[in-house]
């Protein structure tokens, strides 16, 4: 079968490696030097297929953007000089891309129509769509203006004080770029629990005045970007799965070398703390508004815990890896709150209890995510397969570092969406 992946057990895992460019601060980097006024250089930007998805997006839109060897650069063309694309903006795989677009289109003077991947085509739009029809955004969809393709007239927006009721980066920072094209009027937006707030820290780095508190942002319309440069730290998500094999492959010691630390990203690095992971975060000096740090990982013996509530937004993605963690602790890992699972490439519950299971883990689906027994031993000996979700192949394949018999994994080329050297990294680590 094309695209099948045969992977075996690797006696240590060892010596130390840079993750790729963060895909949130890649994907923002991009947009807001779209619409900034002058020439942004974005270092270590990540070159996979989302953020490509998000630099195709603009260049359709009448931005000029080169790219030579993870340095992007991006003339911008300021808050109004997007022009009206000639074609459907294909945003493949991405819903950053959709999402946060959604919040830029919603008020230009003109149309266009965004399309995705079989994926994004199940992800929901509404959550986006309707803050933005109350700012008086004109945009239809699938179903009801749920789903894409998406057509968006662009109109004159008013301000909103928002209510969301998902803790969602993409939600938030949508609404907001939308507020930056209000005649001046302030946008607010508060969420249950706080999302990842690079969105927050890149508007302030390109001149805009955003006001925070613990749960809520907010701009006034009607402020233009400024270009600036920008470095790409590297991305905690990518680094998660390295940080789990280190964890959890007998005799093994990874350095990961200029992660970023933002602490609204950092739950994986708190469960590893709470299930007593051998772990030391050395903070490197740099001129980014984001932190960074080298995180030292060995094996570890290690306990279930509980993952839940506020911990949740800090470490969504990763808990397709942290699933895997727990299958080799003492004891069970209680993972809730974390419905947002469902609405992701895949319903990542169901993918990752059914692909877990198949490999021996003994873990089971709840209604807002997981119980995992630990001290599995995974056996491996089955095809399992990504499911065509990055995150899923990623954990297959640092679970098959530590299965009794070789796995076949399908469809890995997903995981080019965020990690495209991701195997490489693997290979260099493995003994
Ligand atoms: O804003 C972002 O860059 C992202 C926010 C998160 O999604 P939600 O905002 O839907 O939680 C995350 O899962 C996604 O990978 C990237
Ligand atoms: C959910 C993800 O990304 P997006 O929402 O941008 O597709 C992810 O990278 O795990």
């Amino acid at each position: 079968m094309a695209d099948l992946k045969k992977l075996s057990k690797v006696s240590s895992l060892a010596g130390s490696v840079e993750v790729p460019g963060d895909k949130s601060i890649s994907h923002r980097a991009v947009m807001f030097g779209a619409i900034a006024d002058g020439k942004t250089e974005i270092s270590n930007f990540l070159m996979g297929a989302d953020c490509l998805s998000t630099v195709s997006c603009f260049r359709k839109m009448g931005v000029a953007i080169d790219i030579q060897e993870g340095l992007v650069t991006v003339e911008g063309k300021g808050l109004d000089g997007l022009e009206e694309p000639s074609e459907i903006l294909d945003v493949g795989n991405s819903g950053t891309t959709t999402r946060l677009m959604m919040g830029i289109l919603a008020g230009t003077d003109f149309h266009s129509c965004i399309i995705g991947d079989e994926s994004i085509a199940k992800r929901p739009m509404s959550r986006v769509t309707n803050p933005l029809k109350l700012m008086g955004a004109t945009i239809d969809g699938r179903e009801n203006g749920q789903y894409t393709p998406l057509a968006i007239r662009g109109n004159n927006l008013n301000g909103i004080n928002y209510e969301s009721p998902v803790a969602s980066a993409q939600v938030k920072s949508a609404i907001l770029l939308a507020g930056l094209r209000t005649n001046q009027e302030e946008t607010i937006v508060t969420e249950p629990h706080k999302s990842r707030d690079h969105t927050e820290r890149m508007l302030r780095a390109f001149g805009v005045k955003v006001k925070e508190d613990e749960r809520s942002a907010s701009v006034i319309g009607g402020q233009n970007l400024k270009a600036t440069n920008i470095f790409v730290p590297g991305d905690i998500s990518s680094a998660a799965f390295f940080l789990v094999a280190g964890a959890i492959v007998p005799n093994s010691e990874i350095l990961l070398r200029n992660v970023g630390i933002n602490p609204t990203r950092t739950g994986i690095l708190d469960v590893l703390k709470m299930m007593g992971a051998s772990i030391e975060i050395i903070p490197q000096e740099n001129q980014s508004f984001e932190p960074i740090a080298d995180i030292l990982i060995k094996s570890s013996s290690l306990k279930g815990t509980t993952i839940s509530g506020d911990l949740i937004p800090k470490l969504i993605d990763e808990i397709p890896v942290i699933a895997l963690l727990a299958t080799q602790a003492e004891g069970d890992t209680i993972i809730k709150d974390a419905s947002e699972l469902k609405v992701k490439e895949t319903n990542r519950i169901d993918t990752v209890v059914g692909e877990l299971t198949k490999i021996g883990a003994n873990i089971k689906a709840t209604d807002d995510g997981m119980v995992i027994t630990g001290k599995s031993n995974l056996l491996g000996n089955a095809t399992v397969s990504s499911h065509g979700d990055h995150r899923i192949g990623m954990m297959l394949a640092i679970a098959s570092c530590i299965t009794e018999q070789p796995i076949n994994l399908q469809d890995a080329t997903a995981i080019d969406v965020s990690y495209p050297n991701f195997f490489d990294h693997l290979s260099v680590l493995s003994k």
